[in-house]
């Protein structure tokens, strides 16, 4: 829809949640991990395991229906600790949290969480055609408003057994919305553009993941599924990728609870999956790393302006006729020299350098001393991304 093309907001210079639980903090701010996956993958399976599985946490469920514009609807809310639950309904003001209009959403989450805050996390199961891109955007900027809840991270459940189809044979529905909505005749370089290997919902849905579960490893080989993983890795190298059969994960926390994935810096290394030459590479989308250099703080204000050339241009050129590149997730490790990091969040246009909060070192493992520092993007056609001008500080 026309009136849903999101502005260019620089919130670079806000506070990140503090997720250090603080006495002297009245409202703690409650997490929210959002489950997506295609129809059937398996995120219901995985929700219901979470809360079966003994974490002492007190989750609220919300288990999103069926892709539509139904307003007013009312959700089943489930509350659930130490294996008994408890079903309520809670009034959210669109059918689908994720294409509703921005930031209603959010204000139904927070307003459940300010009127009962007797839960401290919440799970919330997005429908299968749901485009990720449009959520963390929709937190972060509610973020400097004082909110009351934060994205821990985005956990995407893929369905081992059709994954491939879906990133090859997309079938026209299955397009994202901003494929389909087009009411205009296509364009020279529109038409060109759908030459390319096409951006599925699969593929959406992976490039903004933090934690991908390749589930239902049960229904196909062993090599198959390391020919997947390699896939899938070649998409985004950032996500944790795990294999799992009914979504079970013996450990919750760090895995898909308690990511804190816009916090903080990954550690990408994955034991199981690698790029075993060019055949599992995807088409479509890629991880492209940037090795950086130590900088200087004063060097800061430089990185921040090439990275709004490089995702703002980006952006640019889509909304014109010249479609060159896209990036669709940006995480960065900068390591300074006076000893201190910086994380660089992005989604989309979108982007923040952030000082971890203490303590920590802005690595989800403590280890940034034993890292190196870089950018990564994940996006499409990101050979061109050298286009945007040089890239300063690469090491
Ligand atoms: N064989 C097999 N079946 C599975 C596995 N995980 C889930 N299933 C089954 O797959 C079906 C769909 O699982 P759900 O958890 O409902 O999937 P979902 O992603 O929530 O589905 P929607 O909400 O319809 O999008 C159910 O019948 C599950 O029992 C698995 O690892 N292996
Ligand atoms: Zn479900």
């Amino acid at each position: 829809m026309d009136d849903e093309i999101p502005d260019l907001v620089d919130i670079g210079g806000s506070a990140h949640p503090p997720d250090v639980p603080s006495d002297s903090t009245p409202l703690r701010k409650v997490p929210i991990t959002i489950v997506t996956g295609y129809l059937g993958a398996g995120k219901t399976t995985l929700l219901n395991h979470i809360l079966t599985a003994n974490h002492g946490k007190k989750i609220a469920v919300i288990l999103n229906a069926e892709f539509g514009n139904t307003a007013d609807i009312e959700k089943a809310l489930t509350v659930s600790q130490n294996n008994q639950s408890s079903t309520e309904w809670i009034p959210l003001a669109n059918g689908c949290i994720c294409c509703s209009v921005k930031d209603s959403g959010v204000a139904a989450l927070e307003s459940l969480v300010e009127r009962q805050r007797d839960f401290d996390y919440i799970l919330l199961e997005t429908t299968g055609v749901a485009d990720p891109g449009n959520i963390a955007p929709m937190f972060w900027l509610d973020e400097g408003l004082g909110s009351s809840i934060y994205l821990d991270g985005i956990v995407t459940v893929v369905d081992a057994k059709n994954i491939l189809r879906s990133l090859d044979e997309p079938i026209p529905n299955e397009l994202p919305a901003s494929e389909t909505d087009k009411e205009a005749p296509l364009t020279p370089d529109e038409r060109h553009h759908h030459q390319s290997p096409l951006l599925t919902t699969a593929h959406l849905q992976i490039s903004h993941a933090d934690v991908i579960i390749l589930n239902k490893a049960d229904l196909i080989s062993e090599p198959d599924l390391s020919d997947i993983g390699s896939r899938i890795f070649s998409i985004n190298s950032l996500a944790r990728l795990f294999c799992t059969t009914h979504s079970r994960i013996d450990e919750l926390s760090g895995t898909v609870l308690d990511l804190n994935a816009y916090s903080t810096f990954p550690n990408t290394h994955s034991p199981h999956f690698s790029l075993k030459g060019h055949s599992h590479l995807d088409p479509t989308i890629s991880t492209l790393t940037l090795p950086l250099r130590a900088i200087d703080p004063q060097e800061l204000p430089v990185l921040q302006d090439w990275l709004e050339t490089l995702l703002w241009e980006a952006e640019d050129r889509q909304e014109g006729q010249l479609r060159k590149y896209e990036i669709h997730r940006t995480k960065g490790l900068v390591l300074i020299t006076d000893g201190t990091i910086r994380v660089v969040q992005g989604v989309r246009d979108i982007f923040e350098i952030i000082q971890p909060p203490t303590p920590g070192d802005g690595t989800d493992d403590g280890e940034a001393s034993k890292q190196q520092g870089r950018i990564v993007l994940i996006g499409r056609n990101l050979d061109l991304v050298s286009g945007a001008g040089p890239i300063p500080f690469t090491s």
